[in-house]
């Protein structure tokens, strides 16, 4: 089943058209891969999908993208706040808040007018056990989020992004600022999640997008070349240019 499908996607910063005419759909509990060189329109693309490019002042759209078949850019039945803790987003560099690592998972829940001590102790336990980071910081939940380790800091702001619980997870590079063992625990962490949520996830890592990824879909210079199952688009593309990018052959 697709929970995303994107139509006739367009997307311009003032006159520079950023992303042509994408079509694409993602499927349900899976995880999809964004790849492709710099530049390219992966960030761009991702942030269509909860609607962070509305911050930015000079961003057009035009399109469609529908999740659960409702069109997000139909603003007469959308409320961004509600869309955006449906759609979760985790950035490249690990950005948890200056407080504690307690404050940091309760932040959304309490924004979504949930009170209670008890029931926010619940949601904190549950959202730092499902991102794989309980055991390593239950004895601290009141000491600041910043004096964690990189690693930690990525799984607190994943189990931030949890805490309101969302339907779909977009990461973008979420390892990127990583070190190799932190890289596979997020890794890990992110196949298990597949179970529940929907992701997406920008990577420059290929290999990344070949341990974890279901499907991948190759961007370049604003369009979407080839999108199919992750061991097709690395074993037999069928795009001469997708081709090029995998093999390093590209530029
Ligand atoms: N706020 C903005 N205003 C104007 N142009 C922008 C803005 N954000 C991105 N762009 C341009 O849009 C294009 C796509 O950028 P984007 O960040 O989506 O690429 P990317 O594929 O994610 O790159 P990277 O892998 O380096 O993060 C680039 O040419 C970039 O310069």
């Amino acid at each position: 089943m697709d929970k995303i499908i994107v139509e006739n996607l367009n997307l311009y910063y003032g006159d520079f058209q950023a992303l042509k005419n994408i079509n694409i759909n993602i499927p349900k509990n899976r995880i999809t891969a964004f790849i492709g060189p710099s530049g390219c329109g992966k960030s761009t693309f991702l942030k269509t999908l909860n609607r962070m490019n509305d911050l930015i002042s000079d961003c057009r759209i035009e399109g469609k993208v529908l999740v659960d078949k409702e069109n997000i850019y139909d603003n007469s039945n959308i409320n961004i706040n509600n869309l955006r803790k449906r759609i979760g987003m985790v950035f490249q560099k690990p950005n948890p808040f200056p407080m504690s690592i307690y404050d940091n998972i309760a932040f959304g829940p309490r924004t979504h007018g949930i009170k209670s001590k008890i029931k926010l102790d619940e949601i904190v336990e549950k959202s730092l056990k499902n991102a794989a980071i309980f055991s390593e910081v239950k004895d601290r939940l009141k000491k600041n989020a910043l004096e964690l380790s990189g690693g930690q800091q990525q799984r607190i702001c994943i189990a931030r992004a949890l805490a309101v619980e969302p339907e779909v997870l977009l990461l973008d590079e979420p390892t990127s600022a990583l070190d190799p063992i932190s890289t596979i625990k997020i890794e890990e962490l992110v196949e298990d999640l597949k179970d529940v949520y929907t992701i997406v996830m920008v990577t420059h890592n290929m290999q990344q997008a070949t341990r974890i990824s279901d499907k991948t879909a190759f961007f370049l210079s604003g369009e979407l070349v080839e999108f199919d199952d992750t061991h097709i688009i690395f074993s037999n593309p069928k795009d001469k240019r997708t081709e090029d990018y995998i093999t390093g052959r590209f530029g």
